[in-house]
């Protein structure tokens, strides 16, 4: 029997734990506390012990020392059934605390203010909450430890029933309590290399919240659940408000953060088709209809089934455009009034908004095995003054425009990667390809009479200048991709050669 008897309870959030030292004394556990958390017990009339009685010693220096004692951390630690542990406790005169109640000073809160200072920030470092947080965590053989105001109800209720906690409840909360003040340490570690520019670390401490458990992951066999960064912010994939549908997939998640990466190359309208993580198509237009009407046309066949993402409010009209297909998804910062009562008629279509759309500019994190590679996110945008014109024929006004709105498409299909644009559309997508000249003709031949009069983008230099007579046999007149091959001339002089503009960015966007 490990009867609860002594209980410590020390909060900054203090939700709920009125009632709960309320349930505690009513099965007559011996509640103790510190400063702000006794005073409020005392308040609502509940009988409580200050720390400081315990301690035999006053919580001082603004709080930074309360309940940093072998008075406390004794009385946590003690093994119970050890007899050299009983006498020392009866020794020092220490007493067993059966159940810890803590959680932490709030320092994600806290930092998400951009107005914090570096000051207020290290105040907002709890020392003693966490110490007693492990301490508790450690000896659950016999200490409960809570760390979450969620599991105050299961906690009281247990107790209520049966004067003490199960070695399955103890062990279940001592594995949240480490996972809480690991990730509550990651993240200060995270903040003081943030702000020293260190973004390598000699060890990497990520920490997420778990926002939902997934019905499975990329296949139905595979379990899978999503998390969220403790401090991402609005207008990503995350933080995104389901506003009809059934819940969302893994694949659903993927797919339409790689949707919204494309509309964040894009400040003018913008609709952007996905399938399996690549673009099928991509449109720019005044409005909205006229962004979509040329996604659509980009590839009627593969938007089917599709995600859409787009930068503008969905409009009525737009709406009506769109329930005229089966799509999976729609991806927007807000959605009319009147498209919603369209869209939500059917019942299979997820509706998502989030507001003002933005970028991630955490660092990427892929797993290996054994390991993960980490990587500054792919955020470089070329403009034309960064490009070079290497063929004797400079771009027409128009063919600029295409040719920078390709390379902001093709930086994010899968490599190799080609796309061809024409008119403010994609009209070819070659994607995920061991060779380039294979891309190519798989958007060549994607575009089929389209190819004519259209540009092409490439993610990587021309090892060869193979691509560039297949474009031009179709009828691409210029070319955007980064150069840097050593057979560079070669290309560049087949361009001349078949009457193609050819320009360098400098820059290449391999996506694996
Ligand atoms: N310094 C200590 O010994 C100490 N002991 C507990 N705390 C924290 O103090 C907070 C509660 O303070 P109060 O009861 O005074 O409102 C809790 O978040 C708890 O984690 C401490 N504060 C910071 O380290």
């Amino acid at each position: 029997m490990n009867r609860i008897k002594r209980a410590l309870i020390s909060v900054s959030d203090k939700i709920g734990i009125v009632e709960l030292a309320q349930q505690l004394v009513a099965k007559e556990v011996e509640v103790i506390s510190t400063g702000g958390t006794h005073q409020l017990l005392r308040e609502a009339g509940i009988p409580v012990i200050g720390i400081s009685e315990i301690t035999g010693f006053p919580e001082i220096m603004d709080g930074r020392v309360k309940t940093l004692h072998p008075k406390v951390h004794g009385g946590l630690l003690a093994v119970r059934d050890l007899p050299t542990h009983r006498q020392q406790m009866e020794a020092n005169g220490i007493q067993e605390i059966d159940l810890v109640v803590v959680n932490l000073y709030p320092f994600a809160q806290t930092i998400s203010n951009p107005n914090i200072s570096y000051e207020e920030a290290i105040e907002n470092i709890d020392i003693g909450g966490p110490s007693m947080v492990r301490s508790a965590a450690k000896n659950h053989r016999f200490v409960t430890v809570v760390v979450d105001p969620a599991d105050y109800q299961n906690i009281a209720d247990e107790i209520t029933n049966h004067g003490e906690t199960t070695l399955q409840t103890r062990e279940y909360l001592a594995a949240k309590a480490f996972s809480h003040t690991a990730a509550y340490d990651s993240l200060i570690a995270k903040h003081l290399n943030d702000r020293i520019g260190n973004s390598f670390p000699g060890q990497l401490t990520v920490t997420y919240q778990k926002q939902s458990s997934l019905r499975y992951g990329e296949n139905p066999h595979q379990k899978a659940s999503f998390y969220k960064e403790t401090l991402s912010t609005d207008g990503l994939i995350t933080s995104a408000k389901q506003i009809h549908g059934k819940e969302l997939s893994y694949n659903n998640i993927n797919d339409a953060n790689a949707a919204l990466a494309i509309v964040n190359e894009f400040k003018e309208p913008v609709v952007v088709a996905v399938k399996h993580m690549n673009p099928c198509g991509v449109g720019i237009g005044e409005t909205i209809e006229e962004a979509y009407q040329k996604a659509y046309e980009a590839d009627p066949v593969s938007i089917f089934g599709g995600i859409v993402a787009t930068n503008q409010i969905v409009t009525k009209e737009v709406a009506l455009q769109m329930t005229k297909l089966f799509l999976e998804i729609i991806i927007a910062p807000y959605f009319e009034l009147d498209a919603l009562t369209i869209l939500k008629e059917k019942k299979n279509l997820r509706l998502l908004a989030l507001g003002n759309i933005t970028q991630s500019k955490a660092n990427s994190i892929v797993t290996v095995g054994g390991g993960a590679l980490v990587q500054e996110a792919d955020l470089h945008q070329v403009i034309q003054g960064d490009c070079q014109v290497v063929t004797d024929r400079e771009p027409t006004q128009e063919e600029w425009e295409q040719l920078l709105f390709g390379f902001k498409v093709v930086k994010h299909v899968k490599s190799n990667a080609i796309v061809l644009v024409k008119e403010n559309r994609t009209v070819g997508v070659g994607a995920g390809q061991m060779n380039r000249i294979g891309a190519a003709r798989i958007a060549i031949g994607q575009a089929g009479e389209l190819a004519t009069g259209s540009v092409l983008a490439s993610d990587a230099f021309f090892p060869m200048s193979d691509t560039v007579e297949e474009a031009a046999k179709a009828g691409v007149t210029a070319i955007i991709q980064p150069g840097g091959s050593i057979r560079d001339q070669e290309s560049i002089e087949a361009a001349n050669r078949l009457g193609l503009v050819m320009v360098f960015t400098g820059v290449r966007h391999f996506k694996h």
